[in-house]
């Protein structure tokens, strides 16, 4: 379902520019589990690149204060947002692990910014990727995903063994009725333009699109059809990539890892999950730890290339109350 104001136009006539650079890194965060430890993690490894950028935390309501210290001491901007849920009374088409995800449409409201990268919070930067900013406006950046695993097995792609990362290996039948389908991104990483009117007419157009299996995954892509342009696998190593397609990638020269395959959180890694004794991904999971456990970067104020912008900035923001929105009413307990 298209939505009904063209996408184009909106990032065209919205630029607002309040903040100092007018840019940020974003994640989303939900819950008292630990997840936080991804999203610390994520701050080290943004300095450790010497990203310019701060990290906000888009984080719902239930992420309790002793996070939230962790995360201001980390340097992370912290912004509280509303959830956003489907449509009333059908969750249940979405996978139900994924359902939180739509609560991050949220982050095309924080209109202080013109440009923003997001990032799950299962994700790492082994490279600075701030020059990922200066794509052109007006496009909606990502990584194509990858069709193979088992969490597609309700789709048409995976039935066939269709993969847009190999199309020359299963082509797309002749006899399939419908042309192949547009290119997929993964919804982990993107870079986009938060604007007013795009918010809008994302929560508009949720309101009538049934929720499907990757929830806030399929409705992005289905929204920004036609804006999307995709950008290299470095920017977001799916790990089922490795094994795979393993021709198209190298695990050593990535520039972002995303933890997405199952078992390999590396603050859960047991390395007993399908897939999880490969010593590239035992590699990944150790760089990612190398991170989190290194102490020289920690937060420090008076550090200027780490207190200038964050701190101004989350102290500014400490005091900013998010603008009244309307939200969902909350899903039956069904
Ligand atoms: O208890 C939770 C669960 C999730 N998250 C946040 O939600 C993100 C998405 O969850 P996962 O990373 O575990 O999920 P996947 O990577 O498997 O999910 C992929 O598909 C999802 C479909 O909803 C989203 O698009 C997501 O961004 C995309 O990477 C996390 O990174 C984290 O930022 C939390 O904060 N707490
Ligand atoms: O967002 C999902 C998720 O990250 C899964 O772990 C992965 O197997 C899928 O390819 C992707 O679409
Ligand atoms: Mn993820």
């Amino acid at each position: 379902m298209a939505p009904e104001i063209s996408v184009n136009s909106i990032y065209a006539s919205e630029k607002v520019h309040q903040s100092p650079s007018g840019r940020a890194y974003v994640t989303f965060l939900a819950g008292n589990g630990d997840y936080v430890k991804g999203v610390v993690g994520l701050a080290k490894g943004l300095r450790k690149v010497n990203s310019a950028y701060p990290l906000v935390v888009a984080m719902l309501p239930d992420v309790p204060e002793e996070h939230r210290e962790i995360l201001r001491s980390q340097g992370c901007v912290l912004r509280e947002i509303e959830p956003v849920y489907p449509p009333d009374n059908q969750v249940e088409f979405a996978m139900a692990y994924y359902v939180l995800n739509y609560s991050k449409l949220r982050i095309w409201n924080f209109e202080e910014y013109s440009k923003m990268i997001y990032l799950d919070a299962d994700i790492q930067v082994f490279d600075n990727i701030d020059h990922l900013f200066d794509s052109p406006d007006g496009y909606f950046y990502a990584v194509m995903d990858c069709f193979c695993e088992k969490t597609w097995s309700h789709s048409l792609q995976y039935s066939i063994g269709y993969c847009q990362q190999c199309p020359e290996k299963v082509t797309w039948p002749e006899e399939m009725e419908s042309p192949p389908p547009p290119l997929y991104f993964n919804a982990g990483m993107f870079v986009f333009e938060p604007s007013p009117l795009t918010y809008e007419s994302l929560l508009q157009t949720l309101e009538i699109t049934p929720p499907s299996p990757f929830a806030e995954q399929d409705f992005l892509n289905m929204f920004f059809e036609k804006v999307y342009k995709p950008i290299p696998l470095v920017y977001n190593l799916v790990l089922a990539m490795l094994w795979r397609h393993p021709k198209n990638v190298d695990p050593e020269s990535v520039k972002v890892v995303h933890y997405c395959a199952a078992g390999s959180k590396p603050w859960r890694y047991t390395g007993e999950e399908a897939n999880m004794d490969r010593e590239d991904i035992k590699m990944l999971v150790d760089k990612w730890w190398d991170v989190y456990n290194d102490e020289s970067l920690d937060f420090n104020p008076k550090n200027r290339a780490d207190g200038e912008e964050t701190v101004t900035r989350s102290t500014i923001l400490a005091s900013v109350q998010e603008p009244e929105i309307t939200y969902f009413p909350a899903p039956s307990a069904a």
